[in-house]
């Protein structure tokens, strides 16, 4: 939505703009987040071209610790740094009164997560989601991570759950929208939260999850995992497997199956962001070039979108 950027693009990105609170109403619930609520709202006036925007407006329960209120901000701060089409955008902050507000790009899809999961052939469903377009969401999605790498920004949470959708249907793009594990690691109560529970081991590297080393490679092994979830249509990494099965069956060489039916050239993509030597995993630039050649190849547009038939419940 054009009108975003050139609301973003007028202030300088490390400044958090207030936006006066009469301007903004809360219409609707998106969503119940680990910190607070998700609204859809609108935002009055606010550049020219347009008398009303529709946004979303992420707020923090207005009986919340100094910590919490700290942790908030901080999401604002890390998401006005980035300007970039696949980076959920900032277009300001009301925090002069409670319950202090985060006003952010609307994305109307929903989580890239659910939409895998409820792009699952069923009986009746005649449109399928193709490969080219499950090829286009992972591109969306490596795109934005090159920009945090360019950026020298670690995410430490790249998951199918913490990207976003504009919308569901054709033409649908997607972004990194969630920056709670990253924000955390300024939390000084960092260590409470970070408990081996909350960490998403699934999507963690050896080093990781073994000595706490997190640099952009982190993020390319992530990236692998989401790819994994994207050509399985949403499972759940490791089905069946717990955290602990996984810290050891990981550290000690074994890795995700292919999803059934996918194309050798995607595992290919997967196996080298899982290598157990971070420095040899690719970078963001060269996993969107492979990326780019598999929409060239037909054995990858042509392949069905396979499922993979896990026994597993939770799948
Ligand atoms: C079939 N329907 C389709 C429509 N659908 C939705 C469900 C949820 C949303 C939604 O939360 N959209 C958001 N737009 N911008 C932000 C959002 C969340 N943000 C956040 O910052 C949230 O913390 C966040 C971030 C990443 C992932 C999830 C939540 C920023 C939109 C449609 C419901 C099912």
């Amino acid at each position: 939505n054009p009108n975003y950027d050139f609301i973003t693009a007028k202030y300088p990105e490390q400044q958090l703009r207030e936006i006066p609170r009469n301007k903004l109403k809360l219409i609707r619930l998106l969503g119940q987040g680990a910190f607070g609520e998700v609204y859809e709202g609108t935002l009055k006036n606010m550049c020219a071209n347009v008398s009303e925007l529709s946004v979303a407006v992420k707020t923090l329960p207005a009986l919340s610790t100094q910590q919490a209120e700290t942790d908030f901000m901080m999401e604002a701060v890390i998401i006005s740094k980035f300007m970039h089409k696949n980076v959920v955008k900032c277009l300001g902050v009301c925090f002069e009164e409670h319950p202090r507000y985060i006003i952010l790009e609307l994305l109307e899809g929903g989580d890239l997560k659910t939409f895998l999961r409820d792009s699952r052939p069923k009986t009746d469903q005649h449109y399928f989601l193709s490969m080219k377009e499950l090829v286009h969401l992972s591109l969306d999605v490596a795109n934005g991570c090159r920009h945090l790498e360019e950026k020298h920004f670690v995410h430490r949470d790249i998951a199918a759950r913490n990207c976003l959708l504009t919308t569901r249907g054709e033409g649908r793009i997607a972004k990194i929208a969630d920056f709670g594990m990253s924000r955390d690691i300024y939390s000084a109560d960092y260590y409470r939260k970070s408990g081996k529970t909350m960490l998403p081991i699934k999507w963690m590297p050896p080093e990781a999850f073994l000595d706490g080393v997190f640099t952009t490679k982190t993020d390319v092994w992530s990236f692998g995992v989401l790819l994994w979830e994207m050509f399985t249509l949403g499972y759940m990494p490791y089905p069946g497997q717990t955290n602990s099965d996984v810290m050891q069956f990981v550290s000690s060489g074994g890795r995700l199956d292919p999803p059934e039916k996918c194309p050798a050239r995607l595992n290919k993509i997967m196996i080298l962001c899982w290598n157990s030597i971070a420095d040899i995993r690719p970078t963001f630039s060269e996993i969107i070039e492979l990326l780019d050649m598999c929409l060239q190849d037909d054995e990858v547009l042509n392949a069905p979108v396979g499922l993979c038939h896990f026994a597993m419940a939770e799948s």
